[in-house]
């Protein structure tokens, strides 16, 4: 009988012939002890790499029988205290491929046998961040790393100290459970690319609608105000005509900051495409959606690109508001946001042709076009 671990087949194949169980791969770690149904592994710091010096790197992870394990250190042959029930953990931890599942799966088996009362997650550059429990003064901390990979910190906090038996325990499950973490970081990754702008960084219209119909459903349900924002930069195809795309394309980049750096961090802000951005607003009202459109138009207008040649441009947009009323779809809200945005443009006091062709000169800077928020 052969048994593949189910989140990790490229670390560790366990081949076992009734009643003795082999390690068949494992370059430098795993060692086994048939022992009927009860395998004892040994786990192996990666060459280097301190097992106890709070930075522990796994080469591989191991998968045991369906019974189940207690895991060895490989330093001092000692027992752990606990044993935990391999299978149920593996199959908890990789339940799922989001990273919030899969360090409440591994948290929620470790407090059943290790009792801690709150754990931090943090990826590597910051890219997520997790938190479960409360904080607490007694701390451990593992980096974790699998095959070369960093895969970010993980710590634990209680009210009490951690032994030493404990601290290898928590290392045993986390080279179990680091396969799962790998895989959840990857796909935590994938979908944040799938939902982001490449250009600016921000949301995308997928991300737009997949987040815009959650909170939908939710203001709809508990009656709380739900606003969108839609945002068309003015005569944005004269910038590209006269200074080209590169500046196009930083002006696109600074109205994003700049919409980040005016809304709040619960805000969504999205390009859906082209020079059109959408600002969704949980928590706000109408008269709040406006003043918050004429505040980044505000924003946007005290805002200067620089071109190669040292020329500034200036950057101004048109806003449509809409808010959400009872029996609206998302798509309807933002229809309405974009008609208002519509008679914004058209109202606006255009400049000449010629002036909107290359942008209004004012000393050394130019700024395009121009107009006020409106809404449906
Ligand atoms: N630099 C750059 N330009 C883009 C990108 N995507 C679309 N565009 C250009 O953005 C311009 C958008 O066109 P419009 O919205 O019709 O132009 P506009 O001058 O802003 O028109 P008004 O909204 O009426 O003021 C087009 O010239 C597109 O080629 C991009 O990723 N980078």
């Amino acid at each position: 009988m052969s048994i593949e671990t189910p989140v990790s087949r490229r670390f560790a194949r366990l081949s076992v012939s009734e009643p003795s169980l082999q390690v068949v791969t494992g370059r430098n770690g795993g060692q086994s002890k048939a022992c009927g149904h009860l395998a004892q592994l040994s786990l192996y710091p990666r060459h280097g790499s301190s097992f106890r010096g709070r930075h522990v790197s796994y080469h591989h992870s191991i998968a045991i029988d369906s019974t189940r394990l207690a895991l060895v250190s490989t330093s001092d042959h000692r027992h752990t205290p606990e044993v935990i029930d391999t299978v149920r953990f593996l199959q908890a931890v990789t339940a799922s491929l989001e990273l919030d599942e899969v360090f409440g799966a591994f948290n929620a088996c470790l407090h059943e046998v290790f009792e801690h009362d709150g754990w931090e997650y943090q990826a590597p550059d910051d890219e997520f961040h997790l938190t479960g429990g409360r904080t607490a003064p007694h701390r451990i901390e593992y980096r974790l790393t699998l095959n070369g990979q960093a895969l970010g910190v993980i710590r634990l906090m209680r009210g009490r100290r951690f032994s030493e038996d404990e601290q290898r325990y928590v290392e045993g499950l986390l080279a179990l459970a680091a396969p799962a973490i790998q895989n959840a970081l990857r796909f935590s990754r994938l979908v944040r690319q799938l939902d982001s702008d490449p250009l600016t960084g921000l949301g995308n219209r997928r991300a737009l609608w997949i987040q815009g119909e959650r909170w939908l459903a939710e203001s709809l349900r508990h009656r709380h105000p739900l606003s969108l924002l839609v945002l068309d930069l003015d005569f944005f195809k004269a910038i590209n005509d006269t200074h080209g795309h590169p500046v196009g394309d930083q002006v696109l980049c600074r109205v994003a900051q700049t919409l980040k750096a005016t809304t709040r961090a619960s805000d969504l802000c999205v390009r859906l495409g082209g020079d059109e951005f959408v600002v969704l607003l949980p928590e706000t009202d109408l008269k709040a959606a406006k003043e918050c459109a004429e505040r980044i138009r505000r924003a946007l207008s005290q805002q200067f690109v620089e071109t190669p040649s040292g020329e500034r441009i200036g950057i101004r947009t048109s806003v449509g508001a809409a808010t959400l009323r009872p029996g609206m779809t998302l798509d309807a809200l933002y229809q309405e946001a974009d008609t208002a945005l519509y008679a914004a443009k058209h109202s606006r006091d255009l400049p000449p042709a010629s002036v909107a062709r290359a942008g209004r000169r004012i000393g050394r800077s130019y700024t395009l076009g121009g107009l006020t928020a409106c809404e449906a």
